[in-house]
């Protein structure tokens, strides 16, 4: 697993593009046959793909964790978008359709990912955060999630946010998990932007064709950078910094948050006047 360091933004503000991609940005997690890792100190999160072959494939890093097993001081948002899948979790499986999300609750030892039909591939998301509790491993579809009415079409910005792993839907120790959905021709997320300096966040684009790209803004609001990202890229963003992307096509994007609270809302607005 690739391990990237927390960065004070006093760094990033000098960092170039190649510098900020290689401390930020994820661009290949999702590879056939194999399970993808960074870790991140960002709030000790880890984000991952899996895709699995014929056998599946085990979620394991011993080397890096130093624990006997992944979830042993860890707890795990797993999200399928791919094509139906299978996640064991101590032998116990749960059969996820595309969009559908699985919280696997620390202690539990052996997590396999599986394909249904390997015609149709699964694509595995997952990210990773510290737990200091056992609590229940749970499945929900996108229909179960709390959905949040955001935005509107004049501002380009009109869409769902699905809360999957939160204080009122899945319970977890830290890790906050969600979905958000736009609606055709809404191209802004997160605008007008926050920061919550209590949580770091953790960005995946996707379903979005081959050549639309997002232009991700991150950086203090008074110093933004941005990074052009593909389809199913993942980016960090560190609890100074804003997080936020238009797309040059259609896209939807899982987001994830780790650290102080457990407060979805606990957000600082940014306003124009203040973003450079
Ligand atoms: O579209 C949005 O706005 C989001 O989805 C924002 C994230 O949920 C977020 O940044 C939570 O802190
Ligand atoms: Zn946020």
């Amino acid at each position: 697993m690739e391990v990237r360091h927390a960065r004070h933004f006093k760094e990033v503000e000098r960092m170039n593009t190649a510098e900020l991609r290689e401390n930020f940005l994820m661009e290949s997690l999702f590879q056939k046959g194999e399970v993808k890792m960074s870790y991140t100190h960002e709030d000790r999160m880890i984000v991952g793909g899996a895709v699995p072959s014929d056998n599946g494939l085990y979620l394991e890093d011993p080397d890096t964790l130093k624990t006997d097993y992944f979830l042993e001081r860890r707890e795990l948002g797993i999200v399928n978008i791919g094509g139906t899948g299978r996640v064991l979790a101590d032998g116990v499986e749960y059969e996820l359709n595309t969009k559908d999300c699985l919280y696997v609750a620390k202690g539990t030892k052996e997590v396999l990912f599986r394909n249904v039909d390997d015609a149709t591939p699964a694509k595995f998301y997952f990210v990773s955060t510290l737990a200091h509790e056992v609590l229940v491993t749970k499945i929900m579809g996108i229909e179960e999630a709390t959905p949040v009415h955001l935005g509107s079409v004049k501002e380009s910005n009109k869409r769902t946010i699905y809360k999957y792993i939160h204080a009122d839907g899945i319970q977890s120790c830290q890790l906050m998990l969600g979905m958000t959905l736009l609606e055709d021709n809404s191209m802004w997320n997160t605008m007008p932007a926050h920061i919550h300096d209590r949580r770091s966040e953790i960005y995946l684009y996707f379903d979005m064709e081959p050549n639309t790209r997002i232009f991700h803004f991150m950086g203090k609001p008074e110093e933004t950078r941005h990074l052009v990202i593909k389809n199913e890229q993942s980016v960090i963003s560190p609890s100074w910094s804003i997080h936020s992307g238009i797309g040059t096509g259609s896209y939807t994007f899982i987001w994830a948050m780790a650290g102080e609270n457990y407060t979805f809302e606990d957000m600082e607005g940014v306003s124009m006047e203040e973003l450079k």
